[in-house]
């Protein structure tokens, strides 16, 4: 069985987050969306193991405090964690933790999923430096558990990663992973079709779906075969995205076709299958339909 999810990123500008998504990582993955209100989630890295799959995303919102937190920010946060599996935390060793820090914090500390503190850019302390961080990281009162780290060198991150990953249900892997599959491409790809369910579908549905890129293929070079997944939670979500006669997937087809046609500079057949991916959230759903409490 394999185990994926979504790890939810926070901290303030220059902690070193890029860095620890790279360490974690293992390459250079930088996914760039120009269309960030469409994307729910700016992917920031996926790193795939033998069992188990992490996505990185950003956590918006409290990453850059201007006035008090309000409770918009924090309705909004809260929207975005319970999309996530986990949230981690980067603090900045060197500074400790600050007003910005405890910003973030506060925001963070109704999440509902385990909240995990990095504090990153030990390599540039000494051991009294790292204690005094990591009381510090205490002192914020969130966070089930506090990683001393260096994203540069890599010092203490097989842990945090090894916890991250323990923190995810089991489930199929979101994104391919292999040879000759080119992960930002697919992402982008992903994101292009799932703004098209976004944009047809409303209530519990554009919350549930997700989209994976199976394959790309060329039969010639101005025709890409697209295959892709709609992974959705429950059956009356498939249905709805579905719709009568299979109108409507038929409507986000051609509509993405013509998205992933500008996209990828050619012409494309696209393949689109839907399925359901039983969560937690599904089954709390069947729960309540049968009245157990
Ligand atoms: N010494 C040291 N420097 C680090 C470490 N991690 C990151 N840095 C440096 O800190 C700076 C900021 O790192 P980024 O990864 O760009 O920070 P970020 O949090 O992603 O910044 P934003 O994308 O602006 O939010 C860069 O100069 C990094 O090289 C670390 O573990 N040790």
């Amino acid at each position: 069985m394999t185990r994926s999810g979504f790890i939810a990123l926070a901290g303030r500008p220059n902690v070193g987050k890029s860095t620890l998504v790279n360490a974690i990582v293992g390459r250079k993955v930088a996914i760039v969306s120009d269309k960030p209100q469409t994307t729910r989630r700016a992917i920031r890295g996926v790193a795939t193991g033998d069992d188990w799959q992490l996505v990185l995303v950003d956590l918006p919102g409290v990453q850059r405090p201007r006035d008090a937190l309000t409770e918009r920010m924090q309705r909004r946060v809260e929207r975005e964690l319970e999309d996530a599996d986990g949230a981690l935390m980067v603090l900045n060793g060197e500074q400790g933790a600050g007003p910005g820090d405890r910003f973030i914090a506060a925001a963070l500390r109704t999440a509902k999923v385990p909240v995990v503190i990095a504090v990153n850019k030990v390599d540039r302390l000494d051991n009294p430096g790292t204690v005094l961080a990591l009381q510090q990281a205490a002192e914020l009162e969130i966070g089930d558990e506090i990683f001393p780290v260096s994203a540069r060198t890599g010092m203490g991150m097989k842990p945090l990663v090894d916890h991250l990953i323990a923190l995810l249900p089991e489930g199929p892997f979101f994104y391919e992973r292999g040879e000759g599959s080119d992960q930002p491409r697919d992402v982008i790809l992903a994101e292009l079709v799932r703004e098209q369910v976004l944009r047809r579908t409303f209530q519990e549905v554009p919350h549930s779906v997700e989209v994976v890129i199976e394959e790309v293929e060329w039969p010639r070079g101005d025709l890409a075969l697209v295959r892709a997944l709609l992974w959705v939670e429950t059956d009356s979500q498939k249905g709805i995205v579905i719709g009568s006669g299979g109108k409507m997937i038929k409507a986000i087809g051609t509509a993405a076709r013509r998205e992933l046609e500008r996209e990828l500079g050619s012409r494309v057949h696209l393949d689109l299958s839907v399925r359901v991916r039983r969560s937690w959230r599904a089954d709390e759903g069947l729960l309540d339909r049968l009245g157990i409490e």
